[in-house]
């Protein structure tokens, strides 16, 4: 089962920083303790702030607030195009040795760890005397309540085998790459150091990807020779002071026409009333990306979900604790085989990750197959086509004593995915009630969040099954 634990990952707070300090808790501490003002700098380079948008203290960091009524559609921020972040050079920077270095370094970044390459232009700045950016970077966070961060008994606190093997992963990577980075700059000459002769650990390193991930859009970069454009992650000061919602009141817009390639937040549809907070939605994400990128958790996540293993053994013990035994979910029929195959639950390139929560509820694939495995009625299931036996919505597709069959197989499914937690719901929300740190409080409203999501699907599934179970009884 997926939601065991594996392995321990190796958090980064282990690691002495020399450059920067570990996160101790979600502090709003920011680089410098007095940091220019960044409305100002935003306007002395050109850009627009709306004069009712302030920064102001939020979630235990910073945001931006309206201070007076603000008119739908009115711009709030816009950005001349000299002030985003990005890895890419200036030309005359990058005729520079310390950029070829960076651009070496990058190579050895894996393209899903994007962050962390942004994040080595984002330490060449911080190490700068004089950096243009300088005004935005001593502004920003000191520490990150992102996981890499996390001590041993708080990823352990998690409880959840798909985060702690992301954890691990990025974890890995940074010891790696810290090791990596201090070859290839120990014998620069200091007009080629990247860092201007700092050293740099895995804390600093992972400083700037977490600062990376967890303010970075991406947006269109340089145009392509065919006219279309690359996407490129940036930083975007004073824009990436807004805080997330799923019901955002502003947004970004990108001027791609214009000679300048200005970018913007604007209110879109939506009066913005005094007192409001200026929010953008970070994307439709689960709570694991919320925790790895942005080290927050949202309760009630429209989009969380739990990931579990489509695994024989998995539904014969699930089948079992339903009552229901079937010798097809160990040994399907070779038609049931061939629909599985179609699903991708079979063969060598199979797909075995399925999913609990998010907009379906139940995988489609995992629902499709038990439809399908608990039927003896080829002709039947072959009256369907699949993206119906996927579908939830599509109500008893093969009969009502197959779909309460399949219905409680998940449902028992679920009840084994929450026995692999290691404490149940109600002990986290005692603990949490206690004085525990911010990062531990972090991780058990993480677990909460994935067994209340666990209940709530069973809930739901109990609730069709009565249905389903009464019109059963009616049609008798
Ligand atoms: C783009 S920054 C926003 C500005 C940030 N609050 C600051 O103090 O600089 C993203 C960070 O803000 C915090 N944040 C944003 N939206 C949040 C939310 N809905 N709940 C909790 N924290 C949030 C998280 O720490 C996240 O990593």
């Amino acid at each position: 089962m997926s939601t065991k634990i594996m392995f321990m990952a190796s958090s980064l707070s282990q690691v002495r920083p020399l450059t920067c300090a570990a996160a101790g808790g979600l502090s709003s501490g920011r680089l410098v303790p007095q940091p220019p003002d960044l409305i100002k700098w935003v306007k002395r380079e050109g850009g627009f702030v709306h004069q009712a948008v302030k920064v102001a203290q939020q979630l235990d960091g910073l945001g931006l607030i309206a201070t007076a009524e603000i008119p739908k559609g009115s711009d709030l921020i816009v950005l001349p195009e000299h002030i985003p972040l990005r890895f890419e050079a200036s030309e005359a920077d990058s005729e520079k040795g310390s950029y070829s270095s960076l651009i070496k370094l990058a190579q050895h970044i894996p393209e899903e760890l994007w962050a962390m390459k942004l994040g080595l232009k984002l330490l060449q700045e911080r190490a700068k005397k004089g950096s243009f950016w300088w005004s935005y970077i001593s502004n920003l966070p000191e520490t990150y309540s992102v996981p890499i961060f996390f001590q041993g008994e708080d990823i352990k606190n998690l409880q959840y085998a798909p985060l702690l093997s992301q954890v691990n992963k990025r974890c890995r990577f940074l010891l790696d790459f810290d090791k990596a980075v201090k070859i290839k700059i120990e014998n620069l000459r200091s007009e080629d150091h990247p860092f201007g002769g700092q050293d740099v650990d895995a804390s600093a390193l992972g400083w700037a990807m977490s600062a990376v991930s967890s303010r970075a859009f991406r947006l269109h970069g340089n145009k392509r020779p065919d006219g279309s454009h690359i996407n490129v992650p940036m930083m975007l000061p004073l824009i990436d002071m807004c805080n997330h919602s799923f019901n955002p009141n502003a947004e970004i817009v990108q001027e791609q026409d214009t000679a300048n390639g200005r970018m913007l937040v604007k209110a879109p549809g939506i009066q913005i009333k005094r007192d409001d907070l200026l929010l953008l939605n970070y994307g439709n994400l689960n709570n694991d990306l919320f925790l790895l990128d942005y080290g927050f958790v949202i309760p009630s996540n429209p989009y969380d979900c739990v990931e579990l293993k489509y695994d024989s053994a998995l539904l014969d013990a699930a089948g079992m604790a339903a009552g229901i035994s079937s010798p097809n979910f160990s040994s399907p029929l070779p038609w049931q085989q061939q629909i599985l195959s179609q699903l991708n639950l079979r063969g060598e390139d199979a797909q075995l990750k399925i999913s609990l929560g998010g907009s379906e509820l139940v995988d489609g694939r995992l629902l499709a197959a038990l439809r399908v495995i608990l039927s003896n009625d080829k002709e039947a299931v072959q009256k369907h086509d699949l993206t119906t036996l996927k579908s939830l919505s599509a109500e008893a597709p093969l009969g009502i004593s197959n779909e309460v069959a399949a219905l409680r197989t998940i449902i028992a499914l679920c009840v084994i995915a929450l026995g692999h937690f290691p404490t149940k719901l109600m002990e986290d929300e005692s603990l949490l009630k206690q004085s525990v740190s911010a990062s531990t409080a972090l991780a058990i409203q993480f677990r909460i969040q994935k067994k209340a999501l666990i209940i709530d699907a069973m809930r739901n599934l109990t609730r069709r099954v009565k249905s389903l179970s009464s019109k059963e009884s009616v049609t008798f």
